[in-house]
């Protein structure tokens, strides 16, 4: 071979390497296209097929849908990089599916493809090609398949039982009172006239942030029993006001804010973490690695490569995982050391008080309430339940405790992460959505706090702020606070319905996904097996047709007809048209737990202060659908202190006025 050979054939080599998975992948898209040519949907571009659209639409993922469905009907196709989805928009197609269909999709997340699925508990972005990956059984609930899903849901019920409900309640009550102390004193003091310092106004605060801090610490300390805004988890234990930057929550603000962070390489908190690890995955936080998705057959080599040399999206996304991870493996190993024999009369009594899922649970919420410092998990707690469930099958050999008998400590890791990544972030944004509507519609903020001063015990009176920020963290006025019982939570209906509007406005979880087990039929039309099916619950929750006043803020609509000033007429005509939770099998396991929580904390915030929208912020709100929709650049409100404490004082006037609203 001459040298000149030699110089040509090298490149031509490499060429001709480089070549052969776009060839590959074109000759996949030919034939998937053939597959769902049926099919209405816009035309793909090879290769990337839809993806542009859907990142550069005005209105953004919701837009362009929302765009296709109007032009193209109920059912439409699409591709986003290699990956053909089917649209399913009509409200009674979509929820046959959901009943029918029991596992969600695998689908296709760049960063999630490119770390090694080293963490598989949130994988909802699950797999494309490498379908081996596929039988593994480390999967969280919400990615879970089959018969290892049926197993895995049955040993998350008892978490869920009415019992376990009501032990949280105590936990849910004193973060909401901490909330709540803290945003009285900002009030407090932007009325007199101090406070702000540098930062943000006086008395003005990102809900945001705010309620963030507030799901983490619920949802935290009932998954693992540990208090997860403490320093000790890289918390600031106490939020600063208004607070934009530093280790609390205000770190959390934005994308931008994180990989600042991480370039500098400061360490997140477990707070941002669970954020950055939500936005990484968003369709617009771009990693210059996620090209790579569009070359499937390339993934498993480029996936090495990108690990060893993440950019900083990646790279982001990469620490987050490792921040949740350490965190779950400290904790189980906390829980196995203090379950050795020689601690074997503990474990036989928690053995005992878990058996129902109820006391034990109860006695985490009341550990939590009590300020419990434990360096483990606190007995009760999911985490705690689930490792106790294990031990104790394992001790009488199987039996009673079948789905959690069977599993191996990273199983209870996916599981323990996927409660707490799926309850934090979700039950956060519906509480921001909330108090933005409110914000915005002063007529509904007065009608609901009529409600919650008729009903709700009163607030202590504010305590002095103690040094460093200890009222705000610990009590704020909390620790004298009657509590909020699931019996009061019971009457406020009007709270119930804001919360409902507000999910159906801005659903959080805007799209949940099916995955056809076997060739089926969608409205007429042929869909093979093994096509993922797309719900998009933001578009059926403002159908034209469906939904009277579609657009329109109006809680009342869901307050039942006999209620005074309930709104029968703009009740949906469907009954399928509701669906923030999802619907069937695969039903949100949470859904109580996330009203709960939301009415507990959206009352007692309206019992403690008024709030208005910061001058500047954007009206309409601009949100960002990733795998979660959230505010773009959070909401912005400003404080002022309620007339007076709130609760039974001004029960008499809120009484009458409820009545008249
Ligand atoms: C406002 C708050 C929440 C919203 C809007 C929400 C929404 C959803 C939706 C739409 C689904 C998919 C349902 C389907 O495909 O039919 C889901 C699944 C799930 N959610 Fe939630 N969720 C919330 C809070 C929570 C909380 C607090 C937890 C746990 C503590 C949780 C845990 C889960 C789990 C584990 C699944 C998967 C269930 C399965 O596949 O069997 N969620 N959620």
């Amino acid at each position: 071979m001459t040298l000149l050979q030699l110089l040509l054939g090298v490149p031509l080599a490499l060429l001709g390497v480089l070549a052969l998975p776009v060839v590959i992948t074109l000759v996949q898209e030919i034939i998937t296209k053939r597959k769902y040519r049926h099919i209405p949907g816009p035309k793909p571009s090879p290769i990337s097929g839809n993806l542009r659209e859907f990142l550069t639409a005005p209105g953004g993922l919701l837009g362009c849908l929302e765009g296709w469905v109007k032009r193209y009907g109920d059912l439409i196709t699409f591709r986003l990089g290699s990956r053909q989805f089917v649209l399913v928009a009509d409200p009674d197609a979509a929820r046959n599916v959901m009943v029918r269909l029991p596992n969600h999709a695998a689908m296709s997340n760049p960063n999630m493809h490119l770390t090694k699925w080293d963490l598989r508990s949130m994988d909802v972005w699950g797999l494309l090609m490498a379908r081996d990956l596929r039988s593994m059984d480390v999967w969280g609930l919400l990615m879970a398949r089959d018969d290892y899903w049926r197993g895995l849901r049955a040993a998350w019920q008892p978490a869920f039982s009415p019992a376990s409900l009501r032990g949280y309640q105590a936990l849910m009550d004193r973060e909401a009172l901490a909330l709540a102390g803290r945003l009285r004193r900002q009030a407090a003091a932007a009325a007199a006239g101090g406070g702000g310092g540098g930062g943000p106004k006086a008395g003005e605060v990102e809900v945001m942030s705010e309620m963030s801090r507030v799901t983490l610490a619920v949802v935290g300390t009932a998954a693992y029993g540990v208090d997860f805004n403490a320093p000790e988890y890289g918390g600031s234990g106490a939020a600063a006001p208004g607070s934009g930057s530093g280790s609390g929550p205000g770190a959390t603000l934005s994308l931008a804010a994180s990989l600042e962070a991480f370039r500098s390489g400061r360490q997140p908190s477990l707070v941002s973490a669970c954020n950055d690890f939500f936005r990484t995955m968003s369709p617009s936080a771009r990693s210059t690695w996620s090209w790579a998705v569009a070359l499937p057959c390339l993934l498993p080599a480029i996936r090495h490569v990108a690990a060893v040399a993440p950019d900083p999206v990646l790279g982001l996304h990469i620490q987050s995982r490792r921040v949740l991870r350490q965190v779950s493996t400290k904790l189980i190993t906390a829980w196995r050391d203090s379950h050795t024999p020689a601690s074997t009369s503990s474990t036989t009594s928690e053995g005992a008080a878990t058996a129902n899922g109820v006391a034990a649970t109860a006695d985490a919420a009341a550990a939590a309430a009590a300020g419990s410092s434990s360096p483990g998990v606190a007995p009760g707690s999911f985490l705690g339940l689930m490792l106790a469930a294990r031990d104790r099958s394992r001790r009488e050999g199987g039996g009673k405790d079948g789905a959690a008998a069977s599993l191996t400590d990273a199983q209870i890791e996916a599981q323990v992460q996927t409660f707490l990544l799926a309850g934090f972030e979700t039950t956060a944004n519906a509480l921001t959505f909330a108090v933005y509507l409110l914000a915005s519609h002063p007529e509904a903020a007065a009608r609901l706090r009529a409600e919650v001063d008729a009903h709700l015990p009163p607030l202590a009176p504010l305590e002095p702020e103690q040094e460093g920020g200890q009222a705000e963290q610990g009590s704020g006025g909390a620790a004298a606070s009657q509590p909020l019982s699931l019996e009061t939570l019971d009457k406020l209906l009007y709270t119930e319905a804001v919360l409902n509007e507000a999910l159906r406005l801005f659903p959080p979880a805007h799209a949940t996904t099916r995955e056809t087990d076997k060739d089926m039929t969608i409205q007429g039309a042929h869909i093979p097996a093994g096509t993922t099916l797309w719900l998009s619950i933001a578009h059926l929750h403002t159908r034209d047709g469906v939904w009277p006043e579609p657009q329109a803020f109006r809680p009342e609509r869901f307050l039942p007809p006999d209620v005074p000033g309930s709104a029968p007429e703009l009740a949906p005509r469907h009954p399928h048209a509701h669906l923030p939770f999802g619907s069937g099998p695969r039903m949100c396991i949470g859904w109580r737990f996330a009203m709960q929580e939301a009415k507990t904390v959206l009352s007692r915030l309206v019992q403690a202060v008024e709030f208005s929208l910061a001058p500047g912020q954007a009206m309409p709100l601009d949100t960002v659908a990733g795998l979660t929709l959230a505010p773009r650049h959070g909401v912005w409100v400003r404080l002022s202190p309620r007339g007076a404490a709130g609760g039974r004082g001004q029960a008499a006037a809120a009484a009458a006025a409820a009545g008249k609203a």
